[in-house]
């Protein structure tokens, strides 16, 4: 059986990249798919692959990513390696735009979707406190903060104001009950 691809989204700062770190971390058959961003690396946050925006643009030119998107001034793309490990039957978390959710749920028979959320008031103070972006760019990540999910995305929403260890319990409670095939239902979990 192939594996799950779990996407991961939600407004910038709430929390995706930790939550992905700690379910990892909890959960070693969870893998964690690397980004490719035209961004430098030395910029700092997650584990990604920083390239040039020519670098960055070949690479798509050249099929590299299964897919890509633009936000925050950036180039995104998942890599082709990931179709690979959810076909040989790995479970891959993968932090996406919630732009492209029609095109994974296309991509993969075992879809899924955790929308993290948390409040205005707590993404400006975590985006503040991770000190990675200036007051001007904050700005524009906490504008796009309430970006529209995709009409059609089954998803769960899990609250991530609390303590990230509560939130990621939940996550892991979630992911034992649901095999991510078709039917996958909206409720809201709020730990
Ligand atoms: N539940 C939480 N409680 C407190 N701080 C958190 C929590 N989740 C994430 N953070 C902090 O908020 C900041 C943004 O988290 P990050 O994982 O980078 O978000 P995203 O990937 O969604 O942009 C980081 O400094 C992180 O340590
Ligand atoms: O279309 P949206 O759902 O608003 O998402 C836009 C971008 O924001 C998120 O990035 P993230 O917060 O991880 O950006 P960063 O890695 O630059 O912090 C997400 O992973 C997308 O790359």
């Amino acid at each position: 059986m192939t594996g799950r691809f779990i996407a991961v989204v939600g407004p910038s700062g709430v929390g995706k990249d930790s939550v992905m770190e700690g379910l990892a971390a909890a959960d070693p058959t969870l893998c964690l798919a690397r980004r490719v961003i035209s961004r430098p690396a030395t910029l700092g946050g997650e584990a990604f692959d920083g390239v040039s925006e020519r670098a960055f643009r070949k690479a798509e030119d050249d099929g590299a990513f299964i897919l890509s998107w633009h936000a925050h001034g950036w180039h995104y793309g998942i890599p082709q390696s990931v179709a690979l490990e959810v076909a040989q039957g790995r479970d891959v978390l993968v932090n996406l735009s919630r732009a492209v959710l029609p095109q994974a749920q296309a991509l993969f028979a075992r879809f899924c979707v955790i929308l993290l959320r948390a409040d205005h008031d707590i993404l400006a103070a975590r985006l503040t406190a991770r000190n990675r972006e200036d007051a001007a760019e904050i700005e524009r990540r906490l504008a796009r903060a309430d970006f529209a999910m995709p009409l059609g995305i089954p998803h769960q929403v899990i609250d991530n104001s609390g303590p990230l260890a509560q939130t990621i319990a939940t996550i892991r409670q979630h992911l034992s009950q649901t095999a991510c095939d078709a039917g996958q239902s909206n409720q809201k979990i709020m730990p």
